[in-house]
């Protein structure tokens, strides 16, 4: 580590070296941070482990230098990454998750890329009004799309409700709040009515930021969980739908 680190990210302009990245893939989960970098790029570097916000410097085989980076779970640490890799110069950033379907055609093992989010969060209101809009970057978007269909992943596009709590916001009652709020009792089967594909936790304020800093936002979530059958994780389905939102979005930054 050299020079002045970010605080909460733990590294600095001068750790990134002479030609620094200008794109970051970025996962909830810092062991998803890990294996992106790790399977993925050349000359990996770890950058910093502060946190549990573990950040990679690699290169694609274009030899385009890319950082994989760890936003934590939910917008509040989500905003705090993303503010400070856009200090660094990072312009392009496209979120690799998780992400639990409302739709019966939206198995859990493919891969939801969202055009948009409904915003149901609150950090996202310290950035912008609520009416303002969480919109993908459709450039980056398109080329998820067809890296999806080069590479015959079973994929969806469309819009994503990004809410603040994975048990009350996604109307789970297997939980250890015994009343889930009026207001939120049938909301998933209103955003089903609604259109909406899958429930995850950062995407909408993911792309408000990108809307309010300039920056170009995208993302790509494996479904771990089918909400029209039951509210578990389908642990047998997860890794191999994780594998091909990586790949995925790693070939979607590649061309
Ligand atoms: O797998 P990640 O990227 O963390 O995404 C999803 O998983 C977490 C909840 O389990 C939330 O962060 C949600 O958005
Ligand atoms: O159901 C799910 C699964 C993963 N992440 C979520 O936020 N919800």
């Amino acid at each position: 580590m050299t020079g002045k680190q970010f605080y909460h990210l733990g590294f600095g302009q001068e750790d990134l070296g002479n030609s620094p990245p200008t794109i970051a893939l970025l996962s909830g989960d810092p062991e998803r941070a890990r294996l992106i970098a790790q399977t993925h790029f050349r000359d990996v570097r770890l950058l910093s482990e502060n946190r549990g916000l573990n950040s990679y410097l690699g290169y694609l085989a274009n030899n385009r230098p890319i950082l994989s980076a760890t936003s934590g779970m939910g917008a509040p640490s989500l905003s705090i990454v993303v503010n400070e890799l856009i200090q660094l110069g990072i312009r392009q950033i496209i979120r690799i998750g998780t992400c639990g379907s409302i739709q019966s055609h939206v198995s859990v093992g493919s891969i939801v890329i969202s055009s948009a989010a409904l915003c149901r969060q609150g950090a996202a209101n310290d950035i912008a009004p609520v009416e303002y809009p969480a919109v993908a970057d459709p450039f980056l978007t398109v080329a998820l799309v067809k890296a999806a269909q080069e590479l015959g992943v079973e994929h969806h596009l469309g819009i994503t409700a990004s809410v603040d709590t994975f048990y009350e916001g996604q109307e789970r009652t297997d939980s250890a709040n015994p009343y889930l709020m009026r207001s939120l009792q049938g909301i998933t089967a209103e955003y089903r009515q609604l259109n909406i594909l899958n429930y995850e936790m950062e995407c909408g304020t993911l792309f408000k930021m990108a809307g309010v800093y300039q920056f170009a936002a995208a993302a790509v979530c494996a479904v771990v969980a089918q909400r029209t059958v039951s509210e578990n994780i389908i642990y047998s389905q997860k890794d191999i739908a994780i594998e091909n939102a990586i790949a995925t979005a790693v070939r979607a930054v590649s061309g």
